[in-house]
């Protein structure tokens, strides 16, 4: 899943990921990491996910990172929101409304950079990933966030021999595997039954499992 295939995707708009309503989960479930307006919260791999707008809507001050400009692009568009740009390091930044997307790398965001968040929000960025990037990712992630920073991990479960990734089967024991040495988890919820979006099921997926977890760094 190199850039080209994800800049394909938006250049071909399949983007059956994309969810019009937001994940349910959020709503669901932001108040268990207790945090208090004004928060930064980081959406890695963001899409144009209307679940930034939400999290904006609470008081939050959202910074999203994704590869394709024109995912931040149709973010702003579809809210009528003429976004400021500017260049942050190695990321071209469209600012608007609460919410600034940095297009370009989410590998390029420095430590310091990933310090300066209290949370992150992780909806289909884990899973949209092969299981080396995955590793890396959380890496990645962990190197930075400072201890105390919570996130909201939401995950999809199912047998990985009738679907090839994206979305990718993750267990709750890779999340234990990639999470459990730095961070406390819980986790918040779990849905077992069809998959939800008609894309998914069109690929053979009948049976899966989502979880919602709290992890909070150490
Ligand atoms: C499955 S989509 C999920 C988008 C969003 N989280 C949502 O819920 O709609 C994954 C997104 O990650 C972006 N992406 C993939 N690799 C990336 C990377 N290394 N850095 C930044 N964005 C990346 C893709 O362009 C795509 O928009």
């Amino acid at each position: 899943m190199d850039r080209d295939f994800w800049l394909e995707r938006w250049a071909h708009q399949q983007i059956g990921f994309h969810q019009p309503e937001g994940h349910p989960a959020l709503a669901a479930h932001w108040g268990a990491l207790g945090l208090e307006r004004g928060t930064r919260v980081l959406v890695p791999l963001s899409g144009k996910s209307v679940d930034m707008a939400w999290l904006a809507a609470q008081g939050h001050d959202v910074t999203g990172v994704e590869l394709s400009e024109m995912a931040a692009r149709a973010f702003f568009d579809e809210r009528d929101l003429a976004a400021e740009r500017s260049r942050a390091g190695a990321f071209d930044r469209h600012a608007a409304g609460g919410v600034e997307i940095l297009v370009g790398d989410f590998f390029d965001l420095s430590a310091a950079a990933l310090a300066s968040y209290d949370a992150v929000y992780d909806r289909a960025a884990l899973i949209a990933l092969p299981p080396a990037t995955r590793q890396r990712y959380a890496e990645h992630l962990l190197s930075g966030l400072h201890a105390g920073t919570r996130l909201l991990l939401i995950t999809l479960d199912y047998d990985q021999r009738l679907m090839d990734g994206p979305p990718f089967a993750v267990s709750d024991d890779e999340v234990q595997r990639l999470f459990g040495e730095r961070c406390r988890i819980t986790c918040l919820d779990e849905r077992r039954g069809p998959a939800d979006s008609a894309h998914l099921r069109e690929r053979g997926l009948d049976e899966v499992a989502e979880r919602v977890y709290r992890l909070v760094r150490r």
